[in-house]
């Protein structure tokens, strides 16, 4: 099976209307790439950035949603409010939320639903702690996880997973290429759908990105701090691109 490739970044909350140039710049690097590329934007940039994306190779989502509908949730946004703004994706259970918010597997699987029902594609993410895994723990954290924050009916449609080791995650580490073979394989044999994504997020920049993109099972990667600037990015694309 053929699974089409998908480069991701996270802007996180970076990011102002001067930074759509960007945005702007990458898509005009990328006119016809084949394989995926989305920018998640902080909120405030998610309606501009669609615009400026329109009839461009580059998708826009959010980086969470309510898991509610509608309703007295202040400060929150619903999946049909990141629909409406132009959003076709959003992030969901980034290991920031879960830290930050609170955020349990759970959470994160009612958010899914709800993005679902709203048409967006969810990117879930899951990943151990540095604990976890010198503790020998990650295959079951990982495990737990995915079992725990996908709901029932996640296809390779309507869902991507994204790996991201949390001590990974803005730290300029990265596992070893058979780490993240092993996850990798564990989540294609484990995931509801096998033709369901699979990127991997950490510390991916333009220098080590051809080498992890390399790696069986990897379908693309989910990347922070590489994503703010188009050269970079862009770098990361072509790297996915060749691979
Ligand atoms: O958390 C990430 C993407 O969601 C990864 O962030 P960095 O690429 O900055 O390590």
């Amino acid at each position: 099976m053929s699974i089409r490739k998908l480069a991701a970044g996270n802007w996180k909350m970076n990011g102002l209307t001067a930074q759509l140039t960007e945005a702007m710049a990458l898509a005009a690097a990328h006119p016809q790439p084949d394989l995926d590329i989305l920018i998640c934007p902080p909120a405030t940039l998610l309606a501009p950035m669609a615009t400026a994306m329109t009839g461009t190779s580059v998708a826009v989502g959010g980086q969470d949603c309510h898991a509610a509908e509608k309703g007295a949730h202040t400060g929150d946004i619903s999946a049909a409010m990141l629909s409406d703004a132009g959003a076709s994706h959003v992030i969901l259970g980034h290991s920031e939320r879960r830290a930050d918010h609170g955020e349990s597997s759970a959470d994160v699987a009612a958010k899914t639903q709800a993005a679902w029902a709203a048409g967006l594609i969810a990117v879930v993410c899951l990943g151990e702690t540095e604990t976890q895994r010198d503790a020998g723990e990650t295959l079951s954290v990982i495990g737990a996880q995915l079992a725990e924050s996908l709901p029932e009916g996640a296809t390779a449609e309507n869902t991507v997973i994204a790996y991201e080791p949390v001590w990974a995650i803005g730290t300029g580490r990265t596992p070893t290429e058979e780490q993240i073979a092993e996850v990798h394989a564990f989540l294609r044999k484990n995931a509801p759908d096998a033709g369901i994504r699979l990127l991997y997020g950490g510390s991916v920049n333009p220098k080590n990105a051809a080498t992890i993109f390399a790696i069986a099972d990897v379908d693309g990667a989910l990347v922070g701090g590489a994503s703010l600037k188009a050269e970079d990015f862009g770098a990361i694309v072509t790297a996915l691109q060749n691979a």
